[in-house]
């Protein structure tokens, strides 16, 4: 459905130091230095799934996701989207796709919601009886109806943030690009967000490539998920693969009935304990959590037992320190 070979973008950009003099310089006679924001990237993306698209600032993922979408050219490669180049087939391209730029608005600024809504309607060719079915989903789903007669600079953050998503799938697109789309809002909007996602991509088989931060999102929606650093594509794989491969460590939490034995088990360090509980780091290449929690019953009388995983955002940060980005 999308396909991604050996794309790369460079920028031209004048190199500028700090005052008067400086900058005068720079537009008298400028010194040009070239970013490479993208270098030989491929990926293929079947229909239906949901991809995290992923990595630290600067790393490349809002130019790709211009090339994708078709408003950057890039200086080589190729790219294949249902059939089109979104550079060069721009007009059929945008009909199959949709864009939320979290940064940036689609929407017009001073008119209400409702009225570029219309507008887009015309701009996308889309048939009044879908625009309507599509109008009253998104309505519906996004619980848009007290917005859509407001202008947009009067929305919240989290309420544009709604319309933005229902505006870029008015047209019914099979593929959806986010970038950013829960930056700034606050938690009940951003599961509302990561909900409606879920919903497009399970119902309609909405194709989704999200660009996040918030490795929360990822964990909530992704499957799989692309690592990009530095403009280069550094792993592809699915959120268990990296799990699997940086959580050495699982957190036991156990709740006893009063105790005063010194509790020594190999593979396993004390984090906290108390005369009713203990927690307890556990090493998964020596030990397994079942049989940790089995030596502990044995000695004690166990209330409640929780284990937890450690958080995503500690992972991807040792994730980033391996590929050093
Ligand atoms: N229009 C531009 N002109 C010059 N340099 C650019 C331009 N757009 C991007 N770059 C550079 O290309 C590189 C990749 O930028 P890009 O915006 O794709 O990163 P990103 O992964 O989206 O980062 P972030 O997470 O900070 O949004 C950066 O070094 C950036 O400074």
């Amino acid at each position: 459905m999308i396909e991604v070979e050996s794309l790369s973008k460079s920028f031209k950009v004048v190199k500028r130091g700090a005052g008067i003099g400086a900058a005068l310089k720079s537009l008298f006679k400028p010194e040009y230095s070239t970013v490479e924001a993208l270098k030989d990237v491929s990926f293929k993306i079947n229909e239906g799934e949901i991809v995290g698209y992923i990595g630290p600032n600067g790393a490349g993922k809002s130019t790709t996701i211009k090339i994708i979408s078709g408003i950057l050219v890039p200086d080589s490669g190729k790219c294949n989207i249902l059939g089109y180049t979104p550079w060069k087939n721009r007009v059929n391209h945008v009909k199959n796709i949709g864009v939320v730029f979290g940064q940036r608005s689609q929407l017009w600024w001073d008119v209400p919601v409702m009225d570029s809504f219309n507008l887009l309607k015309d701009i996308y060719k889309v048939p009044q009886k879908e625009f309507n079915d599509n109008l009253e989903l998104l309505t519906s789903t996004l619980d848009l109806s007290s917005l859509l007669s407001t202008p947009v600079r009067q929305l919240s953050l989290g309420q544009r943030m709604r319309c933005e998503i229902g505006a870029s799938l008015l047209h019914s697109p099979k593929i959806l690009f986010l970038d950013e789309p829960t930056i700034g809002l606050d938690a009940v909007s951003k599961v509302a967000v990561r909900n409606f996602i879920k919903t497009i991509n399970k119902e309609k088989k909405v194709t989704v490539i999200l660009t996040t931060h918030d490795m929360n999102d990822i964990e909530a929606l992704a499957e799989r998920i692309i690592l990009i650093g530095k403009g280069k594509l550094l792993m592809d794989g699915t959120i268990t693969e990296l799990k699997n491969k940086f959580s050495t460590h699982k957190i036991l939490k156990v709740d006893f009935a009063e105790n005063h034995e010194n509790i020594h088990i190999y593979g396993t360090q004390i984090i906290s304990r108390s005369k009713e509980n203990i927690t307890l780091s556990v090493d998964l290449e020596k030990i397994k959590v079942s049989e940790v929690i089995g030596l502990l019953s044995n000695k004690l009388d166990i209330i409640d037992v929780s284990v937890e995983s450690r958080p995503i955002d500690e992972i991807i940060v040792d994730l980033y320190k391996e590929y050093q980005i």
